[in-house]
């Protein structure tokens, strides 16, 4: 496995595997990889004979005091990582590479509808950042399929649009979230938790299904449902940011004949922000 710093490289290397008439998978990340992210890279082995994962820690995407300069770099292990689960190269650029004329110059992606509400709502400009680097990393790729994590519906939502909207030639493969035993999403952020945050954290997936249950038994009083959801959420410690009951497909506030549904969950445990989904046909 090759790790490359620069486009020029990236480049270099891609055009031989395209002359070989390879396929090309993309796994975009941040890089401190778990299974999650490594789930991701061995579906992109099954679609694809090459896959390039990038690791970038992206400031477009963070707010003024969200956590960019604390967000875990781990470099050397996430590079043994991605060796063993089969990933071909490594594109880790600095941000210089990435925003040579600063962020504030840079050309942005905006996507209307999907990125408004949930986490758009918490962390404005948030999704401008994910679809402006979204894009760039499709452009610097050129990939045929790209795979992203379901954990972040909202993300992947934007993602699947922009593709759709800029007539951009990839197939974007939504993977499952993949959990700790006891039902907690992996993330990287998990890593931020204390010894006793870390043991009230499973509340978050709890509360996910058993409001999912109440769905599936009859109940579509949603925003009552909302409300008792963000109530359990409290009462366990967290301090809860939204938890929204949404229709699937357009994110919008779920209306009682939609039938599929995705409930959607953002919480702080201490310091540490969690979110999590759950989708739902009734
Ligand atoms: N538990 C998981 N299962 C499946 N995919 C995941 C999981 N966690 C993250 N991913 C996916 O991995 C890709 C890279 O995500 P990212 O590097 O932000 O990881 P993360 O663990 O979600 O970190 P963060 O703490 O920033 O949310 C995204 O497509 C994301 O949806
Ligand atoms: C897709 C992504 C790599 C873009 O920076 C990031 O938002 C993430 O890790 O989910
Ligand atoms: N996994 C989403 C990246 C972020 O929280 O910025």
């Amino acid at each position: 496995m090759r790790t490359v710093h620069t486009l020029k490289e990236l480049r270099a290397m891609l055009r031989g595997y395209r002359q070989q008439g390879k396929r090309i998978g993309l796994v975009p990340t941040m890089g401190n990889l778990h299974e999650g992210h490594i789930s991701l890279v061995r579906k992109a082995r099954e679609a694809a004979d090459i896959v390039v994962t990038t690791i970038f820690v992206n400031p477009m995407q963070f707010g003024v005091s969200e956590d960019l300069d604390t967000y875990p770099r781990t470099l050397i292990e996430d590079q043994e990582r991605l060796d063993a689960a089969g990933s071909t190269l490594v594109f880790t650029p600095s941000i210089e590479e990435i925003y040579p004329e600063g962020l504030a110059r840079h050309t942005r992606v905006i996507v209307p509808e999907v990125s408004e509400g949930h986490c758009g709502a918490s962390r404005p400009g948030h999704f401008e950042g994910v679809a402006t680097v979204v894009t760039m990393l499709f452009n610097m790729v050129q990939p045929d399929i790209a795979v992203f994590g379901e954990k972040d519906y909202q993300q992947l939502a934007v993602i699947r649009k922009l593709t759709r909207d800029l007539m951009i030639p990839v197939e974007v493969i939504g993977s499952p979230t993949i959990r700790d035993d006891d039902g907690l999403a992996k993330s990287s952020r998990n890593g931020f938790l204390t010894e006793d945050e870390r043991a009230i954290a499973p509340i978050v997936y709890r509360t996910l299904k058993n409001t999912a249950e109440q769905i599936q038994n009859g109940r579509s009083d949603f925003v009552a449902l909302e409300q008792e959801a963000s109530d359990a959420l409290s009462e366990a410690g967290l301090r809860p940011d939204y938890f929204n009951i949404a229709n699937s497909l357009t994110l919008k506030p779920a209306s009682a004949d939609d039938t599929e549904l995705t409930l959607l969950v953002a919480a702080f445990l201490g310091t540490t922000r969690l979110i999590d989904n759950l989708s739902i046909t009734r």
